[in-house]
């Protein structure tokens, strides 16, 4: 199991981030060369099945156990009117994911992932960003560690939810603070917020990056003063499983939110990541493009819970299905291509 010791044990494992295996990489490269088909013709489903032999060092990647956790949280900024619903809701929602009631859970049903949530001192709201830090360094490095202990090491594929009034908010004051532009610019309508809230969140935003700009010098930091306990939670279970090499599912725009202060530090970080899909929040598809990663899926989703990750399972189920089961042109006798 990972657990960060401190704010430098988080930093010196982003600065050592493990690559993949080349040699299960290239072999499968190389298979997918040999299956009973024209190079290239399963498009993304090549390129995934590669990235999956890679990051689980395995030249036939499986994908029996796929992981999927629901962090959640409340937030101090949610008292400036940013958010359409009361910030009750983060735990009457975390009730009904516990009672299977949620989108997610009938999601992972349907995607075959094993799902556990994890609700985090819901009656403590973090600090107002626009005000003061969101958490202290030990609230912060506790987040990073509930994260990171909630990853299964066996897990095959990984994909991490939350759920969080207000939460939109300090994911648009993290993209903001990794890779500039205006508040306005990372800032929509979350949970269906009018215009006036989104004005408000603007202004919160704004407020916030004034304060804390100057000292967001680091990832820990910028997390610390404008994150929130399931973002950091996230950013600890996404940053586990690359230094468990297992791969992972991105959902929406706050858990890609989540890692950008890590992008930002590290710019390899995303490499052990596939964007799931592109949410209908304002700010995704423009974080994605900071990544550098195409989404599987634009459905315009943007309920967050890794209802967007659980989706796309069906769609790496399919590329390993294909790579693992498909017979080579001499094993079917099928002339290859000249
Ligand atoms: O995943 C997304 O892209 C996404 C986009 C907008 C809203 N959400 C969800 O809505 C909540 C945050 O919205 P808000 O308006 O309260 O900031 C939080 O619980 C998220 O899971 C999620
Ligand atoms: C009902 C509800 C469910 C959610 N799931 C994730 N964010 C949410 C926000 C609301 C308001």
């Amino acid at each position: 199991m990972i657990r960060f010791t401190g704010r430098a044990a988080f930093t010196a494992a982003l600065s050592a981030l493990p690559e993949p295996g080349a040699a299960a990489t290239a072999l499968a490269r190389t298979r997918q060369a040999e299956l009973t088909k024209p190079a290239g013709s399963l498009g993304r489903l090549e390129d995934i099945a590669v990235f999956m032999a890679g990051w689980q060092d395995a030249p036939r990647p499986r994908i029996d156990k796929v992981q999927a956790v629901v962090f959640a949280g409340n937030h101090g900024v949610a008292a400036q009117g940013v958010s359409a619903f009361p910030v009750e809701v983060t735990a009457q929602m975390v009730a009904n994911f516990q009672a299977g009631g949620a989108a997610i859970n009938a999601l992972c049903r349907a995607a075959g992932a094993d799902l556990s949530v994890v609700p985090l001192d819901l009656d403590r709201p973090t600090g107002d960003i626009s005000r003061e830090a969101a958490m202290s360094e030990a609230e912060c490095l506790a987040a990073l560690n509930a994260g990171a202990a909630a990853v299964n090491p066996d897990a095959h594929l990984l994909f991490v939810g939350e759920m969080g009034i207000g939460n939109t908010t300090p994911a648009s004051a993290l993209c903001a603070a990794a890779f500039g532009g205006e508040a306005a610019l990372w800032c929509g309508k979350g949970s269906g917020v009018d215009s006036e809230g989104v004005a408000r969140k603007v202004r919160a935003v704004e407020r916030a990056l004034i304060l804390h700009l100057p000292d967001c010098n680091d990832a820990f930091e910028t997390l610390r003063r404008l994150g929130g306990r399931e973002i950091a939670a996230m950013a600890g279970a996404i940053l586990a499983a690359r230094m468990l090499r297992i791969p992972v599912l991105l959902d929406g725009f706050i858990a890609c939110a989540s890692i950008a202060p890590l992008v930002n530090e590290a710019p390899g970080f995303t490499d052990h990541c596939l964007a799931a899909h592109c949410s209908a929040e304002a700010g995704h598809v423009r974080l994605l493009g900071h990544f550098g990663l195409e989404p599987l899926l634009q459905l315009g989703m943007r309920l967050g819970e890794g209802s967007g990750a659980a989706t796309a399972v069906p769609i790496v189920r399919a590329a390993l299905a294909a790579h693992n089961e498909m017979a080579t042109f001499a094993e079917a006798a099928v002339a290859s291509g000249v």
